[in-house]
């Protein structure tokens, strides 16, 4: 079992500067400076536990590089690029960047590319692409969400253009709904996207069951929002219900995950309570269904989770089970977090998710 993992030092050096954590720091409103939410700490922090585990010995490094203009422009109008390429924001006003910002999110959608063209070329069996600026709330047309460029995008429409590769499964599992994959390809019924997270959190009144796609692409949209205070029980409930049924439905020729960690038990930006072991069990069940469906062809692409302490032990939960490990690291956690009140699936959870299987029926 060959995992191919990328990550870059100058993923650290994304900067978002300081806000309020969220909104810009302004003393008349009381918000005080802080340093925005979408920092480098979280992601750093999984490298180095990769790296002082050992698990970095199992995988195989592969090299990022920039994201072309062709590359990019074939999901974003050169407008944008060119916002980013001057500006200070991605769009949204929430989304800050310093000198050289474009430089580095380039770098990011070209780590998803290059994990997508290994895995699709065979040099691995799947990969992990730990890479920063997230990207799956980007549009065409402008950033959002912390989001300069559509990394997931941008690495789906590359393989697409140059291997041949024609049906691509998205699954977006950060807890906030995977709007701009799902916009961009939303009248492509060849590009099916998958997105479970809690409802209505980001963006605000997206992410509803009723958004299904549009034109020849209706049905290939899937979306599963969950209420606040979802845990393991309720997403692998989601996901054997749901998303797992949804792949094989589908038959992609390659399934990318965009791997976000902020459902989290102790994130900020959300209210669920998934912990190491539920996130392991998420992407088992990923890794099985590609196992069965696309010669076990599978991309992680890292986004959201911002708790610095807890995400190193959920991202490597996840590497370790792309990399088919069997003694796993075990989560110092555990004792606080798996046996929380309600980790198990709940009545209410299971109405949310009975009522997506019904989406099923128009998969493309
Ligand atoms: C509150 C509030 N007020 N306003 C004006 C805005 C714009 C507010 N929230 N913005 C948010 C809230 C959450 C995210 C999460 C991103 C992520 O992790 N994606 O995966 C991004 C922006
Ligand atoms: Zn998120």
């Amino acid at each position: 079992m060959a995992t191919g993992y990328v990550y870059h030092e100058l993923y650290g050096w994304h900067d978002t500067g300081t806000h309020a954590g969220l909104l810009p720091a302004d003393p008349r409103r009381g918000l005080q400076p802080h340093r925005h939410f979408e920092n480098a700490e979280a992601k750093r922090r999984v490298h180095e536990l990769v790296v002082v585990s050992g698990l970095i010995d199992r995988l195989t490094r592969l090299r990022p590089r920039p994201a072309s203009d062709e590359e990019i422009l074939r999901v974003h109008t050169a407008a944008h690029l060119a916002r980013l390429a001057s500006g200070s924001d991605a769009g949204d006003g929430g989304s800050p960047f310093g000198p050289g910002g474009l430089d580095i999110a380039r770098l990011a959608a070209g780590g998803v590319i290059a994990a997508a063209e290994s895995v699709v070329d065979g040099e691995v069996d799947n990969a992990y692409a730990l890479v920063r600026p997230p990207g799956h709330h980007a549009l065409p047309d402008t950033g959002m969400g912390f989001c300069l460029l559509a990394n997931i995008a941008i690495a789906v429409a590359a393989v697409r253009a140059t291997r041949g590769v024609r049906r691509v499964a998205v699954v977006d599992i950060d807890v906030h709904h995977g709007n701009g994959t799902q916009a961009v390809f939303a009248a492509d019924p060849d590009v099916l996207t998958v997105s479970v997270h809690q409802e209505r959190v980001f963006p605000p009144d997206s992410g509803h069951r009723t958004e299904r796609g549009e034109g020849a692409g209706f049905g290939s949209a899937v979306n599963v929002p969950l209420p606040p205070g979802t845990g393991n029980g309720g997403y692998a409930a989601a996901m054997a219900r749901v998303v797992v049924p949804a792949l094989e439905r589908f038959a992609p020729d390659l399934v990318i995950v965009a791997a976000g960690y902020d459902a989290g038990a102790t994130d900020p930006l959300a209210r669920m309570m998934v912990t190491a072991s539920g996130f392991r069990a998420i992407a088992s069940s990923l890794i099985e269904a590609a196992g069965r469906l696309c010669a076990g062809r599978i991309v992680f692409a890292h986004e959201g989770g911002y708790d610095p302490v807890y995400v190193p032990f959920c991202a490597h939960a996840v590497i370790e089970a792309l990399a088919g490990v069997t003694d796993p690291l075990p989560d110092p956690f555990s004792p606080n977090f798996d046996f929380l009140a309600g980790q198990d699936l709940q009545p209410h959870q299971e109405e949310a998710i009975a009522a997506a299987e019904a989406l099923l029926a128009d998969i493309p």
